[in-house]
This record gives structure tokens, sequence and C-alpha cells, in this order.
């Protein structure tokens, strides 16, 4: 461990540089003071039910529910299950009750196309699937490739692709919305043309041509600005997710403000990337890093001044590729005023069609109302979850 070190709350001293960040931002460092007792959680996957007493006598623990959150459980601090065959097999997989309860604020029913923006590494992306069903579709975005890779791999894992495509890109320019056609009537193993315009199912394996395609794009990201030069790039799609049996031109179809109002996205997740300080187990990390890492990579003003404007960009265009009528939540794991209120605020004061409502299910979360009505705020002390604010939308007709 590096930096001084002072005492705090917590059991593990928290670093000054981080008090000194708690302070400027008005956060109250007890509510770190239980971050060591917050209950870890897991989600079971749907249709698992039955083989809880199975997965309770391998973890030699009985899982209780989570009440205010369905298929949710708490895992006790001692209990690892990365070596569990209910983990090895994809029928339990960890996320914290705060963000349970983001996804669930989505409001998703079956058959809805929604858009997950900052997706990586994927817990969300999972209980979006779960919740979807068997029609619709959901389209993950993330300017991390390595991190959205991993997406992939939990897809796959989980068996939860199907209806899922993954395209590593800048979501505050992303613009493809998702194709509303009946994608099951086009056959999983379409035929792919001469000229490789049309998508076949995919394959982890790619064409020589392909891959050669793709080092070049690469290489094009490093030395120019990502978001202005390259098409979304994309690295996974299901079989129904709305690509296979398509040509490359519908895909990335170029379509205008009043098409999107009608035929964007009916749900959109913004889960935006930020400081991570409501997360205790992030800031722990540093501990291993080292305290300067935190300093320069979490705390440093200049970065946090970038991220809040990134944050902007993100719900900006989150919102523009929403549908009239459909709902967006904005999330960060970051406990300031100035990534989560501030944020809302400027958004609000710049789109007349942007509404911030309530989030119903939130009636019996054990949360509290963040400085803005409707909007929320989770942490270890209130919600012993981790650090959360949550915040939902809808999108009036101009
Ligand atoms: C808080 S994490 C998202 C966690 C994710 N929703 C989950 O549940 O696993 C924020 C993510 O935003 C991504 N990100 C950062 N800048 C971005 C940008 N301009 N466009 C899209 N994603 C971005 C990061 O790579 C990171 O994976």
């Amino acid at each position: 461990m590096d930096g001084e070190v002072v005492a705090s709350p917590s059991k593990s001293p928290l670093p000054e540089a981080f008090l000194d960040f708690l302070n400027k931002n008005g956060l109250d460092p007890s509510i770190y003071v239980s971050s060591h007792s917050t209950p870890r959680y897991i989600r079971l996957k749907p249709g698992c039910q039955a083989q809880l007493p199975e997965i309770e006598a391998e973890i030699k623990c009985k899982l209780k529910e989570v009440s205010w959150l369905p298929d949710f459980y708490y895992l006790p601090p001692d209990v690892r299950i990365a070596s569990t065959k209910a983990y090895q097999e994809g029928k339990i997989y960890g996320i914290d009750a705060a963000s349970g309860a983001a996804v669930l604020a989505l409001g998703i029913s079956p058959g809805d196309h929604v858009l997950d923006l900052c997706a990586a590494p994927g817990a969300k992306l999972c209980m979006i699937l779960d919740l979807l069903g068997c029609s619709g579709s959901v389209t993950g975005v993330d300017v991390a490739r390595h991190r959205l890779a991993a997406s992939r791999t939990m897809l796959q894992k989980y068996a939860l692709g199907d209806r899922c495509r993954l395209f590593v890109a800048d979501g505050a320019t992303f613009s493809l919305i998702p194709l509303r056609v009946q994608s099951n009537s086009k056959s999983c193993n379409a035929k792919v043309d001469d000229n490789s315009e049309i998508y076949n199912q995919w394959t982890p394996r790619r064409s020589w041509k392909e891959r050669k395609r793709m080092a070049k794009a690469r290489e094009n990201i490093a030395s120019k600005m990502f978001s202005q030069m390259q098409d979304p790039e994309l690295i996974f799609y299901g079989c129904n997710s709305g690509v296979v049996g398509f040509s490359k031109h519908d895909v990335y179809r170029n379509i205008n403000d009043l098409e999107i109002s009608q035929f964007g996205y009916d749900k959109v997740l913004v889960d935006a990337e930020c400081t991570h300080d409501g997360s205790i187990k992030h800031i722990q990390k540093f501990e291993q890093w080292g305290w300067t890492t935190l300093s320069r990579r979490v705390l440093d003003a200049d970065r946090t001044d970038d991220v809040t404007i990134l944050q902007l960009k993100l719900l900006t265009n989150g919102f523009r590729l929403l549908k009239v009528g459909g709902c967006l939540v904005y999330s960060t794991c970051s406990l300031t005023v100035a990534q989560n209120e501030d944020v809302v605020e400027q958004f609000l004061s710049r789109h007349v069609t942007a509404e911030l409502v309530e989030i119903e299910a939130a009636k019996t979360w054990p949360c509290r109302q963040a400085r803005i009505p409707n909007t929320l705020r989770f942490d270890p002390l209130t919600s012993a979850t981790s650090g959360l604010f949550v915040a939902k939308f809808t999108k009036l007709a101009a």
C-alpha cells in the first residue's frame, strides 16, 4: 500500500486523498462504516428455483431470499461461489442488489428492444436478457473491447446470447437502432452471399478476410479518434438478435431523429462510466493497486470533470436513441452530486421532451430519495448494498 493513510470508520483505513475527495463532495465517510459487513448478493437464473436445495447443499449454507428483489439471495461473506457447480453451470451469478434494482427500474416487458449503452462487464446485461424472455432484443455497447469480450463470454456461459448483439463503440455517438422485424423469421443458418454482405450465424472463428478487416480497423482505432472514425465493431450477435440473415446495410443503416422517435429503443440503460466511489469494493481494490493509482485514475480533478462531461454525453445520446414513450434509466456507482443530480439537471434543462418519472417498484426498496424528487440513492448504510444513484426518464412527443 502506498500514500498516507489515516484512520477511518471502515475496518480497512481509507487513504487521505479519498477522504478528501469525500469531503469536497459533501459525502459522509460513515456510509462506508458498514461496508465490510455489506452482504454480497447472487441472482438465481429464472427456472433454476427447483435446484436451490442442491445449490445450498453445495455451498453448505441456506440462501436467504432478498424480499424486495425477485430471484436475488444474500450470500454470506465467507462463501465463495467461483468453484461451485451452480456457478460453473451458469445457474447463479454475482450482482449487487442495487444494480438489480436499476435494471428492474427499466420495467422491461417481453418484446422490448433494449439498449445497454455502457454494458461491460455485463451483470446488468445478463439480467436484462433474463427479463426479456423470448422476444425482443438487447444491444450492448461499450468502448472497451476487452471488457465487452468478457461480457460476450458471460452471455455464452449463461446461455443468454440468443437475442443479444454487442458493439464496441463510443456510447456518446453510437447511432444504430434495433431491427424491428420478425427476426426469427430469418433462418439462423441464412446463406452467406459471396460478398459476405449477409450476416450468417455468429461464430468465434472469423474468416481470414474478416479477421484482417477487423485487425485493420483496430489499428485505425489506435491511431485516430475512435468515435469519429469507426463504424461500431460488431463482436457478437445471437441467432435472434436481429442481425442474422440481414445485410450490413440493414444493420448499419443511418436513420434520422424522426425515425428514431418511432423505431428507436423501448428501453435504454445508461449505467455510466464514473469514479466508482460508491462501490467500496472497487475502492478497496486500490489496496492492492496502490492508493496513488486511486488518486491518479479516480480522484484527479481533471479526470472527474471529464467524467461528468462524458456522462452528460452518454445520457444525451441514450435519450436520442429512445423512442417516444420509451424509458431510460441513468445510473452511476458514484455518490457525488456532480455525477448524478447535476448531470440530471443539466440534461433536463436541455431536453424539453425528457421527463423524470417515478420508479413504481421503488416503493418497497430500501433506498432514499436523492436531491431531486423521483431520483434514488442506494448506499451501504441505508440499503445494505453498494452505492448507486438511479434516475428514470421517459420521452415525450416533441
Ligand atoms: C459502470 S461500468 C458499466 C457496468 C455494466 N453496466 C455492468 O453492469 O456490468 C461503465 C462502463 O462504461 C464503459 N465506457 C466508458 N466510456 C464509454 C463510452 N464513451 N462509451 C461506452 N462505454 C463507455 C467502460 O468501459 C465501463 O465498462
